[in-house]
């Protein structure tokens, strides 16, 4: 068992099942004072009463305070998509909340030896893209820390010992609707190969740590917030390396595709760089884009980037400019040919690039001989006339911050002050 901070207080997950009965029992053993056990009855089978009875029982007998989540069954009318991805999002919300009703800041959680040996082989035959090979020992989730402290233990070990002292459990409820999957790897499993796997697991975590030392590497000076630099290095690097990189990259940005989704996406990504001869690509995923900006690669929310076209009749409609992030420029443009409405603004750079002309170039041209990004193109407003073909702003300057200012002025002509 882990090493536990008797001064420390902690939540206890106790599912009702062998192995959390069992960290409670060695927790009380070790009589750790400050205990509060945390304990989600989903409802969602008949004898899920049982098991609430049980942790409540004990909890009464060690004289432990306890916090019970019920789940309305009715939830289960319609349904669940992912439904152990959602239990466990309710349950460790759960444990969040009751961590910060009493002050404390780590959760126990009872995952075991098996469970770890399961995980890492599931992450291996899926071929996963992961943080760490296996369970880790300690995790954060949000602004609390998840231990397990029983995590080296074997399951026939920890059943041993339940039987040996006699203590009571119910059937691991959380395991009977376990995915396929890990129910097949478990039927294979033989714990007297634990040692083998052990070794291949530490050896994967060593590997994994060294890649994500090139990958920092990497990121440190090439990535600003949400654009990450494709230099002329990206095409000697491992795929393995750049599939992580953008891994990375994306996590850091909370973007985090489904797992099933993940290597695809990113190999498609790493495909697409890969061909340098296109400057400009964009992949939607989910609300945002993944978008291909000469040597940039950008993430975008999908909103910022959706076509729009406005049309300024009056001068009370001048505020409008500032839908767009280069206002200052269009309002400027409109003072300078003289106030003649109404004139039309658009960042439908796609719709217009090869219809308006700015100067003698159409508008992709244009864009093109000052290699203006994409980014501005698709965001910036072009400001022309109802019936012309002439653009009447440059269009490539980017977002000003006078911007704001101007439009404090436009809302004061429009106010008529
Ligand atoms: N209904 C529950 N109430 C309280 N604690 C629970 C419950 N279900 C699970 N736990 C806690 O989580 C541990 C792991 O349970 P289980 O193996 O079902 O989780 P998992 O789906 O593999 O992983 P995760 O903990 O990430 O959800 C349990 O031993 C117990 O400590």
């Amino acid at each position: 068992m882990l090493k536990v901070d008797p001064k420390k207080g902690y939540i206890v997950g106790v599912s009702g099942g062998p192995d959390s009965v069992y960290m409670l029992n060695e927790l009380v053993k070790k009589k750790i004072p400050n205990l509060v056990i945390a304990h989600v009855n989903y409802h969602y089978r008949d004898d899920s009463d049982l098991d609430q009875q049980l942790v409540e029982e004990l909890a009464k007998k060690h004289h432990i305070p306890y916090r019970i989540l019920e789940i309305n069954s009715e939830i289960y009318k319609t349904p669940i998509g992912n439904f152990e991805a959602w239990a466990r999002t309710i349950r460790y919300d759960f444990f969040a909340n009751t961590a910060k009703e009493f002050g404390y800041d780590t959760v126990m959680i009872a995952h075991n030896h098996n469970d770890h040996i399961e995980t890492f082989l599931l992450q291996k035959e899926r071929n996963n893209l992961v943080n760490h090979y296996g369970i880790a020992p300690k995790t954060i989730y949000g602004d609390f820390k998840v231990e397990r402290p029983i995590l080296t233990l074997n399951k026939s070990q920890i059943l041993q010992r339940l039987e040996k002292q006699k203590i009571p459990y119910r059937l691991d409820s959380t395991n009977v609707d376990k995915k396929f999957a890990r129910n097949r790897i478990r039927a294979t499993l033989n714990e007297e190969d634990f040692p083998l796997y052990d070794q291949e697991i530490k050896i994967a975590n060593q590997n994994l740590a060294k890649e994500m030392k090139a990958v920092y590497h990497y990121l440190k000076t090439n990535q600003v917030g949400d654009t990450l630099k494709i230099t002329p290095l990206w095409t000697q690097l491992s795929s393995t390396l750049k599939t992580r990189i953008l891994y990375v990259f994306l996590q850091s940005q909370n973007k985090n595709p489904a797992q099933n989704r993940k290597r695809s996406l990113l190999q498609e990504v790493s495909r697409r760089l890969d061909k340098s001869s296109k400057n400009f690509w964009t992949i939607l995923v989910d609300d945002y884009y993944l978008m291909r900006d000469y040597d940039l690669l950008r993430l975008i929310p999908k909103v910022r980037l959706d076509p729009r076209k406005i049309t300024i009749k009056v001068d009370e409609d001048l505020y409008l400019v500032e839908e767009f992030p280069n206002g200052y420029e269009l309002f400027e443009a409109i003072k300078k040919d003289g106030f003649r409405f109404p004139y039309t603004i658009t960042n439908d750079y796609q719709e217009f690039k090869d219809k308006l002309w700015i100067g003698k170039k159409t508008v992709k041209n244009y864009f093109n001989s000052l290699k203006t990004p994409y980014l501005t193109r698709y965001t910036n407003g072009l400001l022309y006339r109802r019936g012309s073909n002439k653009v009447l702003n440059q269009g490539h300057e980017k977002a000003n911050k006078q911007t704001n200012e101007y439009g404090k002025i436009i809302r004061i002509i429009k106010r008529g002050e």
